[in-house]
This record gives C-alpha cells, sequence and structure tokens, in this order.
C-alpha cells in the first residue's frame, strides 16, 4: 500500500506532466514548452519531489524481500550488463547479418564500444545510475537535482562534433559517441508524440552504431491494456533504424531496450513486414487527449506512478 507520502508526491509529479500536455493543446507546444521552462518554482520542485519519491518509497519497496517491484534502474543497467560486458552484442550483429543478406545489403561495420560504457540518462534527475563502475554516466536534466547533473533541455539541445559543457550547462552533445541513451520515465513528461519522435531521433543522432536506447515508461495496467500504442512505438522506432531487441512488462512498466542497427535498412524492414493500419510514425501515450487506438479508448494510467 503506498504510503499518504508517496501518493501526495506522485500526484504533483502527474499533475505537472498533464499540465503540460493541456496547455500544449491549447496553445501549441513549442510556446508551452517555452513557458514551462521559465516556471522555475515549478521545475524545482518537481525535482525534489521525484528525487524523494524514487529514493525514499520506490527504492525502498522494490529492495524489501517480498516485494514483486522492479528497479527501472536495475532493469537497466542489467541490460547494459548483458550486452556490453557479456558480449550480448555479438549475438545481435550475427542477426543483423542475416537480415542484410535477405534484404541484399552489404555492410563490414562493426560495434566499437568502449569501457566503461558511455551512457547518456536523459532527464536523470538525481543521477540514479552514477554508482556502476562499469558504466561512465553523463546525467542531464532541464532541473538538477544535484551538482553531479548538467542542466540541459534536450528537445533543444545542439548536437555536434564535441561535447561542451559550460558552468554546468550543457551547450553541445556529441553526436556518435555513447553507447547507451536512457530514458527513463522520461517521454511521459514530454507532451506531444511529435516532441518525443524529435527526442528519440536525437537519440539516435547520439549513439554509436550497435549502441542501445532504453526506455522504461509508467504503465500499471495490464500487458494488454496498451500493447497497441507499444507496437506503435515499436515501429516508428524501427523506421528511424532502431531495432527492439528486449521488452518486458511489469506491474507498473514497460521496460524495452532498442538497438541502434548497424544498417538502417535492416530494422525498416521490421517495419515494413509488421506494419498494421493502426501504426504510424508516432510516439502516442495513453494520456494524450486526441489519442484514440481502433478498438480501445484509453485514459489517464497511473495510480502510484508518474503518468
Ligand atoms: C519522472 S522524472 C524521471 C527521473 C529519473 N529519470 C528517474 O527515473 O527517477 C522525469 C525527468 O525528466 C526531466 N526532463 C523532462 N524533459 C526533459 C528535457 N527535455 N530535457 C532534460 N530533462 C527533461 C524532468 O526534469 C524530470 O527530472
Amino acid at each position: 500500500m503506498a504510503s499518504d507520502e508517496h501518493k501526495s508526491l506522485a500526484q504533483f509529479v502527474k499533475d505537472v506532466h498533464s499540465s503540460l500536455r493541456q496547455s500544449s493543446s491549447k496553445i501549441g507546444a513549442k510556446r508551452a514548452w517555452s513557458e514551462h521552462c521559465e516556471q522555475k518554482d515549478v521545475l524545482e520542485k518537481y525535482a525534489r519531489c521525484m528525487e524523494k519519491l524514487a529514493t525514499e518509497h520506490w527504492d525502498v519497496n522494490s529492495s524489501k524481500s517480498d516485494s514483486t517491484a522492479v528497479s527501472r534502474i536495475k532493469w537497466t543497467t542489467d541490460e547494459c550488463q548483458d550486452y556490453f560486458i557479456n558480449k550480448g552484442y555479438q549475438s545481435c550483429h550475427e542477426k543483423e547479418t542475416v537480415i542484410a543478406e535477405k534484404i541484399n545489403v552489404k555492410f563490414d561495420q562493426k560495434e566499437l564500444f568502449d569501457i566503461p560504457v558511455r551512457l547518456l540518462d536523459v532527464g536523470s534527475c538525481y543521477n540514479p545510475f552514477k554508482d556502476y563502475n562499469f558504466i561512465d554516466v553523463l546525467a542531464i536534466d532541464l532541473c538538477p537535482a544535484n551538482s553531479s547533473v548538467m542542466q540541459c533541455d534536450f528537445l533543444n539541445v545542439n548536437i555536434g562534433k564535441e561535447l561542451s559543457i559550460c558552468e554546468n550547462k550543457v551547450v553541445e552533445l556529441q553526436e556518435n559517441s555513447y553507447e547507451v541513451v536512457t530514458f527513463c520515465f522520461v517521454l511521459e513528461y514530454i507532451p506531444t508524440p511529435e516532441l518525443r519522435i524529435s527526442a528519440c531521433e536525437k537519440a539516435y543522432r547520439l549513439l554509436k552504431p550497435g549502441g542501445l536506447l532504453i526506455i522504461n515508461t509508467p504503465d500499471s495496467k495490464h500487458v494488454g491494456a496498451n500493447c497497441k500504442i507499444m507496437k506503435c512505438w515499436r515501429y516508428a522506432l524501427a523506421l528511424m533504424g532502431f531495432s527492439r531487441i528486449k521488452y518486458e512488462k511489469f506491474a507498473h512498466m514497460h521496460c524495452m531496450t532498442f538497438r541502434k542497427s548497424l544498417v538502417k535498412d535492416t530494422a525498416v524492414r521490421w517495419a515494413t513486414l509488421h506494419k498494421q493500419e493502426y501504426m504510424e510514425y508516432s510516439l502516442h501515450i495513453p494520456q494524450d487527449k486526441d489519442f484514440n487506438s481502433p478498438k480501445q479508448k484509453t485514459e489517464d494510467v497511473n495510480t502510484d506512478k508518474p503518468s
């Protein structure tokens, strides 16, 4: 059972997301986002609430011996360990080679990774990945909760040849330079499907070939409830050049790992083969007002996790 404090922190977080979505539909996403970024008091309160919620409630709940709750941070780091340290990328490479042969594409690209792996934690808040020695994290957030996180609006940051940080603010992120980009409970903060697509396209540019985009998104409904949305995500990300290599639904979240294919066409092939009428190049979440999947209408989800 969630405590009163747990519920009120989660409610504040959900209210911020929901009011941003509402103002985006009223005044347009661009203006709503820039006005939101000016609300320093709201952003700072959000950072404090989020850190408390994550460290004093979720982490404590998931560490109890009888708990079925899964930690989004542990799930993500386990994925990195399997793929980079235990060389899971080799079997992905082999599968990609088979697909490339089927579509008559020749490639000689290889995965060239560094250990510790460079992980860009987008929307980090308080830097939950800082204690893993096989990970070299760059934690960024609109409003950092502490000084180990760099200030950065990922939707508007420049991507170029070099990483440039000035007085704890990111000026430019370096393209093609990360083994991992994580969106850990971040995409539902971003108010429109178009801006979510743009965030994933940026992640694509920042990743090395074969690198991982790891997405965790909250949802307390059963696995079937929003499965069409998740299939649409897979479709949209495949068109971008990402192959989904892992998907798990837990009681309160979806966890997904996408690999930036060495050759974009091998990922696009999945989208071409699996296209359904309801799929489009878009990243909806159930809470989007205009979202109406063919056979289901979805409402706000999650009573105890941010939406
Ligand atoms: C629900 S919190 C998740 C925090 C952390 N990733 C976790 O899992 O505990 C979402 C975070 O994303 C950040 N965020 C949202 N949009 C962002 C953007 N465009 N650039 C950087 N950070 C962003 C927010 O400031 C907030 O700290």
